[in-house]
């Protein structure tokens, strides 16, 4: 590229940076000045002035995210226009586009012209810069007649995109603004309303253009979107980590980012299972057993409960329990919300029974009580302790997580509400009431809330308790203002000045030091459980179980959701090998399903030996067509059984030493995580066993579901067959695992390779013709 169109694109970059200087430096003295206001004013003032500080901060934030690689393309159009492509849009003083937002109309054909559909583009061209400074030019010609005479013969076709993708690997994800393509660009702005299913292989970007979409969304429906939040769904926090930065890096930053596990607040999932009680906690079956687990708490005596009054008994049958009981159910109210029903008929049952014994007429004439004494003796019971105790036996307030640990630390409680489960199955779910909670019930806990209710009232209370305090406080301070007045004004002047109570009265003062929520939307989301999302997106969403999309569906009424997984890969044996299986139940014919075929992480050598694993589980699977080949055949290494703890840290130092700055991770079956982690952590000391979700280190030790959604430059995967036979979907771990190397891949066994391997076990090396590349 010449050094002279070179410098006109450093001018052209030179301006924007300075009119982005000026944008921040407007943007940052205005919120300086808002925070500097007085904070006093009326109420509507002071929701105007936070919405205005909002406002300002979110633009600081995007602005300085945008600052690395703020334009990084521009487009020759056929009128001979052109237009400059970046992080944001820029007009200058007149309001002419310096630079044109990614997610605008007009920067949509950077990432769908091509040559046989050039959409009115003659020239796409990437800036490569550093800092401030543009360092190179990759112009694609789209155009005939111009490519003939474009400097040097230069159509660069894909270069920016294969710099990206050959770049070593930080442990972070970063964000594909520059180098989105045309299938990914589809889905990113797709309008679809409901629900858009993205199904690809490994590596096909879907983790990306998930990201990417949430952030044109926000983008282009900013009022809504912000207010009510995106979500964004992955499987585990070492995910979370490596794909925490991308959105912030686009300026997003309403957007919560959560596992299933920890959706239901204040809960903190910390317990471990084994995935066989998992999969069955995740069923949707699960539902009905919840349910009649509050049912069991809705206890009726199998005669008579009898209840201590003063000395005597009161009495209360089977029938009247029933019949209450019956009463409070048809009213369809979540359970802690029909229990005032519960108290009211059988106090006054109670208080009917007792009133009959202390009121009766001796000489037999009508009771002596009337109704205001009757009322007076219901206060009474409702007050005493036997009949409070029996009222929880009979109908107890619940939280889930009392009602959840009741159950599951109960083997005749699990036998009474999942009879459908079989004895082993219930055995399962036993365990010990402490101990907390585990990811799969959070779904649980959130269904026994939906049935429980929560009980408003004590909120209720508090929230006017609060107003009272703030009342009272209010007047003290308004009594003593005036205590204070002036005594040296004569009396007519004293009664013509007006006083503070003229200006002022209680209500309003207090409602001036009504302390305002600072929570941001996304922290008021997390702490939310019925909090309803803008967007819900999910990612490796094959994993989820029923019951954790029972959850998710619950937070997105709208079904605005967008989905990304791979069938293939599935590894959670409460996880789904259909889409519509899962989706058809809530969202019937209004889901659609949009595919990706090229795959950007995985070298052409590697797909060709991890190519008949999906086969191996669905003949109908097809394979992403790799983008890059490298020229690096996987190596496979066979070992002795006895031999491969210490062969394995051996390889694997060789292999550490030779990272230079790059990340490697050592894949083993699951069972085996801590004695093959331990063999790697001896020879290479500074090795973790799983990824680390505050740092990552450079060599990993990781299970196939450790390691789902995440990438490394090289990859061992160790004793395929045992990662193949580890569990009912084996053959989806061991394709996971085989695919997570954007360089090289090796194989070390000791036993005989899974049949799906042959490709490695014939020795051949491995042919990247045979995908089609
Ligand atoms: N258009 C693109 N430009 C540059 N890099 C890209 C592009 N699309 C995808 N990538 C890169 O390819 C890699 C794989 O992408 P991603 O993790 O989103 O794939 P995935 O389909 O979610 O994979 P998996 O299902 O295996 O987890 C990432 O490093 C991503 O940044």
């Amino acid at each position: 590229m010449s050094s002279e169109e070179i410098a006109r694109e450093q001018e052209h970059l030179s301006r924007v940076y300075r009119r982005f200087d000026a944008l921040r430096e407007q943007t940052s003295s205005g919120l300086a000045e808002l925070l500097r206001a007085s904070t006093a004013g009326t109420a509507q003032a002071r929701i105007e002035r936070d919405t205005a500080h909002v406002r300002q901060a979110e633009r600081l934030i995007q602005l300085n995210a945008a600052e690395q690689g703020l334009c990084f393309g521009r487009l020759d159009v056929e009128d001979g226009e052109y237009r400059h492509i970046g992080r944001l849009g820029i007009l200058d003083d007149r309001h002419e586009p310096l630079l044109i937002d990614w997610r605008a109309p007009a920067a949509r054909p950077f990432y769908l012209a091509t040559a046989v559909s050039p959409c009115g583009v003659r020239r796409r061209r990437h800036l490569r810069t550093d800092g401030r400074t543009v360092v190179a030019l990759h112009d694609e010609v789209l155009d005939p007649d111009l490519a003939e005479h474009a400097p040097d013969g230069q159509v660069t076709g894909e270069a920016a995109l294969l710099a990206a993708l050959n770049a070593g690997r930080t442990g972070r994800m970063t964000d594909i603004v520059e180098t989105i393509q045309a299938e990914q660009d589809r889905i990113i702005r797709s309008d679809h309303q409901g629900i858009l299913v993205v199904q690809g292989g490994p590596g096909t970007g879907k983790t990306a253009v998930a990201l990417h979409r949430a952030a044109y969304l926000l983008y282009a429906h900013r009022e809504r979107l912000a207010r009510r939040v995106v979500l964004v769904i992955g499987p585990n926090a070492a995910f979370l980590r490596y794909i925490g930065q991308v959105l912030p890096s686009l300026g997003e930053t309403s957007v919560l980012l959560s596992t299933v596990g920890e959706l239901y607040p204040g809960v903190v999932p910390e317990r471990t299972e084994s995935p066989r009680s998992a999969e069955i906690k995740g069923r949707s079956t699960m539902a009905e057993v919840v349910a009649a687990a509050v049912r069991d708490r809705q206890w009726v005596p199998e005669e008579v409960l009898e209840i201590d009054h003063e000395n005597e008994v009161l009495r209360l049958d089977r029938q009247t329990c029933v019949r209450v009981r019956e009463r409070a159910r048809e009213t369809g109210l979540p359970h802690n919300l029909a229990r005032p029903l519960v108290v009211r008929e059988i106090v006054d049952v109670l208080a009917r029974q007792w009133a009959d014994r202390i009121g009766a007429d001796l000489l037999g004439g009508p009771n002596l009580l009337d109704e205001q004494d009757v009322e007076e003796i219901r206060r009474e019971l409702r007050e005493g302790p036997a009949v409070r105790a029996a009222l929880d036996e009979l109908w107890p307030v619940l939280t889930p997580q009392q009602l959840l640990a009741d159950l599951f630390s109960s083997a005749e409680r699990i036998a009474s509400a999942a009879p459908g489960l079989s004895a082993q199955e219930q055995r399962l779910l036993l365990r010990r009431a402490a101990g907390g909670w585990a990811p799969s019930d959070a779904p649980l806990l959130d269904e026994a809330a939906e049935l429980l209710g929560e009980d408003g009232r004590a909120a209720r209370a508090l929230t006017e308790r609060e107003r009272r305090e703030r009342l009272d406080y209010a007047q003290g301070v308004l009594d003593i203002a005036i205590g204070s007045r002036s005594t040296d004004l004569e009396e007519g002047l004293a009664e013509e000045s007006l006083s503070v109570h003229d200006l002022l009265d209680a209500g309003r003062l207090a409602e001036r030091h009504e302390e305002a929520d600072h929570r941001t939307a996304v922290e008021r989301a997390a702490a939310d459980r019925t909090w309803t999302f803008g967007h819900v997106i999910v990612d490796e969403a094959q994993e989820l179980s029923e019951m954790a999309w029972r959850l998710l569906m619950r937070r997105c009424p709208t079904r605005s959701m967008t989905l990304v997984g791979d069938v293939a890969q599935t590894g959670d044996p409460a996880g789904t090998t259909s889409w519509q299986r899962v989706l058809d139940p809530y969202a019937a014919g209004r889901w659609r399903l949009e595919r990706l075929s090229l795959n950007y992480r995985v070298p052409a050598e590697i797909m060709a030996v991890a190519a008949d694993v999906p086969v191996g589980l669905d003949a109908a699977f097809q394979v992403p067509r790799s983008v890059r080949a490298t020229g690096v055949h996987p190596r496979c290494w066979e070992v002795r059984s006895a031999e491969l703890p210490w062969r394995l840290g051996e390889i694997a130092a060789r292999e550490a030493a030779g990272l230079e700055g790059r990340r490697l991770a050592v894949i083993v079956p699951e069972a085996r995580l801590v004695e093959l982690g331990d063999a790697v952590t001896a020879a290479v000391p500074t090795a973790r066993i799983g990824e680390d979700p505050q740092a990552p280190s450079p060599v990993v030790v990781l299970s196939p579901k450790q390691s789902k959604g995440l990438e490394f430059d090289a990859v061992l995967v160790v004793e395929p067959a045992g990662i193949a036979d580890g569990s009912p979907r084996g053959l989806g771990d061991l394709y996971v695992a085989l695919t997570r190397a954007t360089q090289r891949l090796d194989v070390v066994h000791s036993g005989v390779l899974p049949a799906v391997l042959g490709r490695l076990a014939d020795g051949r090396p491995a042919d990247p013709a045979d995908l089609d590349c």
